[in-house]
Protein backbone atom coordinates (compact mmCIF):
# COMPACT_ATOMS: atom_id res chain seq x y z
CA UNK A 1 0.00 0.00 0.00
CA UNK A 2 1.21 3.66 -0.61
CA UNK A 3 2.10 6.25 1.76
CA UNK A 4 -0.82 7.39 3.77
CA UNK A 5 -1.12 10.54 6.16
CA UNK A 6 -2.51 10.02 9.03
CA UNK A 7 -2.92 13.44 10.16
CA UNK A 8 -0.97 16.89 8.76
CA UNK A 9 2.98 16.20 9.58
CA UNK A 10 2.81 12.52 10.45
CA UNK A 11 3.09 10.07 7.57
CA UNK A 12 3.18 6.25 7.10
CA UNK A 13 5.10 4.88 4.20
CA UNK A 14 4.05 1.84 3.96
CA UNK A 15 0.53 2.81 4.58
CA UNK A 16 -2.05 1.21 6.76
CA UNK A 17 -1.60 -2.43 8.09
CA UNK A 18 -0.62 -4.93 10.74
CA UNK A 19 2.43 -6.41 12.06
CA UNK A 20 3.28 -9.89 10.27
CA UNK A 21 2.57 -12.27 13.15
CA UNK A 22 5.61 -14.74 12.24
CA UNK A 23 7.86 -11.02 13.35
CA UNK A 24 6.72 -11.71 17.05
CA UNK A 25 8.60 -15.01 17.18
CA UNK A 26 11.68 -13.03 15.87
CA UNK A 27 11.45 -9.58 17.59
CA UNK A 28 11.16 -7.94 21.02
CA UNK A 29 8.59 -5.96 22.10
CA UNK A 30 10.75 -3.16 21.79
CA UNK A 31 12.35 -3.88 18.60
CA UNK A 32 9.09 -4.52 17.33
CA UNK A 33 7.66 -1.40 18.25
CA UNK A 34 10.66 0.56 16.92
CA UNK A 35 10.18 -1.16 13.83
CA UNK A 36 6.69 0.77 13.41
CA UNK A 37 8.57 4.14 14.08
CA UNK A 38 10.68 4.02 11.47
CA UNK A 39 8.56 2.95 9.07
CA UNK A 40 9.28 -0.78 8.39
CA UNK A 41 5.54 -1.58 9.08
CA UNK A 42 2.35 -0.16 7.96
CA UNK A 43 0.80 2.10 10.72
CA UNK A 44 -2.20 0.63 11.88
CA UNK A 45 -5.40 1.11 10.65
CA UNK A 46 -7.13 2.89 13.55
CA UNK A 47 -4.06 5.46 13.83
CA UNK A 48 -5.70 6.84 10.19
CA UNK A 49 -9.41 6.82 11.78
CA UNK A 50 -8.47 8.54 15.29
CA UNK A 51 -5.53 10.62 13.83
CA UNK A 52 -2.44 9.30 16.17
CA UNK A 53 0.77 7.63 15.59
CA UNK A 54 3.62 6.07 18.07
CA UNK A 55 6.39 8.47 18.17
CA UNK A 56 9.12 7.39 20.76
CA UNK A 57 9.83 4.24 22.53
CA UNK A 58 12.20 3.13 25.20
CA UNK A 59 12.35 0.43 27.90
CA UNK A 60 9.12 0.71 29.84
CA UNK A 61 8.35 3.80 28.23
CA UNK A 62 5.95 4.58 24.98
CA UNK A 63 4.99 8.14 24.03
CA UNK A 64 2.06 8.46 21.05
CA UNK A 65 1.08 11.96 19.51
CA UNK A 66 -2.41 13.03 18.27
CA UNK A 67 -4.50 15.43 16.30
CA UNK A 68 -8.42 15.92 17.74
CA UNK A 69 -10.09 17.30 14.88
CA UNK A 70 -14.02 18.06 14.27
CA UNK A 71 -14.25 13.94 12.88
CA UNK A 72 -14.13 13.38 16.69
CA UNK A 73 -16.78 15.48 18.35
CA UNK A 74 -19.61 13.91 20.12
CA UNK A 75 -23.19 15.14 19.76
CA UNK A 76 -22.43 17.56 22.10
CA UNK A 77 -19.56 19.45 20.46
CA UNK A 78 -16.97 18.18 22.32
CA UNK A 79 -14.46 15.33 21.42
CA UNK A 80 -15.50 12.10 22.46
CA UNK A 81 -13.78 10.68 25.63
CA UNK A 82 -13.05 7.53 23.37
CA UNK A 83 -10.41 9.57 21.47
CA UNK A 84 -8.42 10.00 24.62
CA UNK A 85 -9.01 6.78 25.88
CA UNK A 86 -7.63 5.37 22.64
CA UNK A 87 -4.72 7.36 22.63
CA UNK A 88 -4.44 6.24 26.58
CA UNK A 89 -5.23 2.49 25.77
CA UNK A 90 -2.38 2.59 23.23
CA UNK A 91 0.33 4.50 25.52
CA UNK A 92 -0.55 1.86 28.29
CA UNK A 93 -0.25 -1.03 26.56
CA UNK A 94 2.68 -0.09 24.20
CA UNK A 95 4.90 0.86 27.78
CA UNK A 96 4.13 -3.27 28.46
CA UNK A 97 5.12 -4.39 25.17
CA UNK A 98 8.72 -2.51 25.31
CA UNK A 99 9.70 -5.50 27.98
CA UNK A 100 8.16 -8.16 26.10
CA UNK A 101 10.31 -11.23 25.00
CA UNK A 102 10.51 -12.86 21.37
CA UNK A 103 7.36 -15.00 21.12
CA UNK A 104 5.42 -13.17 23.91
CA UNK A 105 2.08 -11.16 22.90
CA UNK A 106 0.01 -9.19 25.22
CA UNK A 107 -3.66 -7.93 25.18
CA UNK A 108 -5.45 -4.74 27.44
CA UNK A 109 -6.98 -6.83 29.90
CA UNK A 110 -9.02 -3.92 32.00
CA UNK A 111 -8.07 0.25 32.49
CA UNK A 112 -9.30 2.98 33.46
CA UNK A 113 -9.53 6.91 33.03
CA UNK A 114 -9.91 10.37 34.05
CA UNK A 115 -10.83 13.15 32.13
CA UNK A 116 -9.08 16.34 33.53
CA UNK A 117 -10.25 18.77 30.66
CA UNK A 118 -12.00 19.30 27.72
CA UNK A 119 -10.53 18.47 24.44
CA UNK A 120 -11.87 20.48 21.13
CA UNK A 121 -10.17 20.64 17.96
CA UNK A 122 -8.33 23.77 18.81
CA UNK A 123 -6.70 22.03 21.38
CA UNK A 124 -3.78 21.34 18.75
CA UNK A 125 -1.32 18.03 18.62
CA UNK A 126 -1.71 16.45 22.45
CA UNK A 127 1.46 14.07 23.75
CA UNK A 128 0.21 10.58 25.20
CA UNK A 129 3.16 9.50 27.70
CA UNK A 130 2.50 5.80 29.13
CA UNK A 131 5.18 4.14 31.21
CA UNK A 132 5.42 1.09 33.15
CA UNK A 133 4.88 0.41 36.63
CA UNK A 134 4.82 -2.99 37.23
CA UNK A 135 5.90 -6.27 35.40
CA UNK A 136 5.37 -9.64 36.45
CA UNK A 137 5.43 -13.17 34.46
CA UNK A 138 1.75 -12.81 33.24
CA UNK A 139 0.29 -9.52 34.20
CA UNK A 140 2.05 -5.96 33.62
CA UNK A 141 0.59 -2.63 34.85
CA UNK A 142 1.10 0.71 33.12
CA UNK A 143 0.10 4.54 33.94
CA UNK A 144 0.29 7.02 31.67
CA UNK A 145 -0.64 11.19 31.20
CA UNK A 146 -2.51 12.86 28.27
CA UNK A 147 -1.29 16.45 27.57
CA UNK A 148 -1.42 19.51 25.68
CA UNK A 149 1.35 21.07 24.31
CA UNK A 150 1.90 23.45 26.60
CA UNK A 151 1.89 20.54 29.35
CA UNK A 152 -1.31 21.31 30.70
CA UNK A 153 -3.26 17.28 31.52
CA UNK A 154 -6.05 16.34 29.78
CA UNK A 155 -6.54 12.77 30.76
CA UNK A 156 -4.60 10.15 32.99
CA UNK A 157 -5.24 6.79 33.32
CA UNK A 158 -4.04 3.26 34.49
CA UNK A 159 -3.76 -0.25 33.00
CA UNK A 160 -3.69 -3.99 33.36
CA UNK A 161 -2.27 -5.80 30.57
CA UNK A 162 -2.41 -9.98 30.33
CA UNK A 163 0.90 -11.52 29.00
CA UNK A 164 0.94 -14.88 26.97
CA UNK A 165 2.60 -16.94 24.97
CA UNK A 166 2.46 -15.42 20.90
CA UNK A 167 1.01 -18.32 19.39
CA UNK A 168 -2.19 -18.20 21.41
CA UNK A 169 -2.89 -15.21 18.83
CA UNK A 170 -3.06 -17.57 16.17
CA UNK A 171 -6.08 -18.92 17.70
CA UNK A 172 -7.82 -15.99 17.58
C1 LIG B 1 -16.02 19.05 34.14
C2 LIG B 1 -14.86 18.21 34.62
C3 LIG B 1 -15.18 16.73 34.44
C4 LIG B 1 -14.64 18.44 36.09
O1 LIG B 1 -14.22 19.71 36.28
P1 LIG B 1 -13.71 20.18 37.71
O2 LIG B 1 -12.93 19.09 38.36
O3 LIG B 1 -14.80 20.77 38.46
O4 LIG B 1 -12.61 21.23 37.29
P2 LIG B 1 -12.73 22.66 36.66
O5 LIG B 1 -14.12 23.11 36.48
O6 LIG B 1 -11.80 23.45 37.47
O7 LIG B 1 -12.11 22.39 35.20
C5 LIG B 1 -10.84 21.79 35.02
C6 LIG B 1 -10.26 22.35 33.76
O8 LIG B 1 -11.15 22.09 32.67
C7 LIG B 1 -11.57 23.32 32.08
N1 LIG B 1 -12.97 23.23 31.72
C8 LIG B 1 -13.94 22.66 32.42
N2 LIG B 1 -15.12 22.76 31.74
C9 LIG B 1 -14.84 23.42 30.59
C10 LIG B 1 -15.61 23.82 29.48
N3 LIG B 1 -16.93 23.58 29.42
N4 LIG B 1 -15.00 24.43 28.47
C11 LIG B 1 -13.69 24.69 28.51
N5 LIG B 1 -12.89 24.35 29.54
C12 LIG B 1 -13.47 23.73 30.57
C13 LIG B 1 -11.33 24.39 33.12
O9 LIG B 1 -11.12 25.64 32.52
C14 LIG B 1 -10.10 23.86 33.81
O10 LIG B 1 -8.95 24.14 33.02
P3 LIG B 1 -7.81 25.15 33.54
O11 LIG B 1 -7.30 24.59 34.81
O12 LIG B 1 -8.47 26.48 33.68
O13 LIG B 1 -6.81 25.11 32.43
C15 LIG B 1 -13.57 18.59 33.83
O14 LIG B 1 -12.48 17.88 34.39
C16 LIG B 1 -13.71 18.26 32.37
O15 LIG B 1 -14.37 18.98 31.61
N6 LIG B 1 -13.06 17.14 31.91
C17 LIG B 1 -13.15 16.69 30.55
C18 LIG B 1 -14.40 15.85 30.33
C19 LIG B 1 -14.43 15.36 28.91
O16 LIG B 1 -14.01 16.05 28.00
N7 LIG B 1 -14.94 14.11 28.74
C20 LIG B 1 -14.99 13.49 27.44
C21 LIG B 1 -16.10 14.04 26.57
S1 LIG B 1 -17.70 13.45 27.13
C22 LIG B 1 -18.07 12.14 26.04
O17 LIG B 1 -17.50 12.04 24.99
C23 LIG B 1 -19.20 11.26 26.43
C24 LIG B 1 -20.34 11.52 25.53
C25 LIG B 1 -20.58 10.70 24.44
C26 LIG B 1 -21.70 10.90 23.63
C27 LIG B 1 -22.55 11.95 23.90
C28 LIG B 1 -22.27 12.82 24.95
C29 LIG B 1 -21.19 12.59 25.78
Amino acid sequence: MSEVELYPGRVSPLGLGTIPLGDLLEYSGLELLQRIIDGKYPAPPISFRLNFTLTEVSEGRAVFRGMPSERHLNPLGGVHGGWAATLLDSALACAVQTLLEKGEAYTTAEFKVNFTRPITPKTGEVVCEGKIVHKGRTLAVSEATLKDAQGKLLAFGTETCSIFPASNLAAR
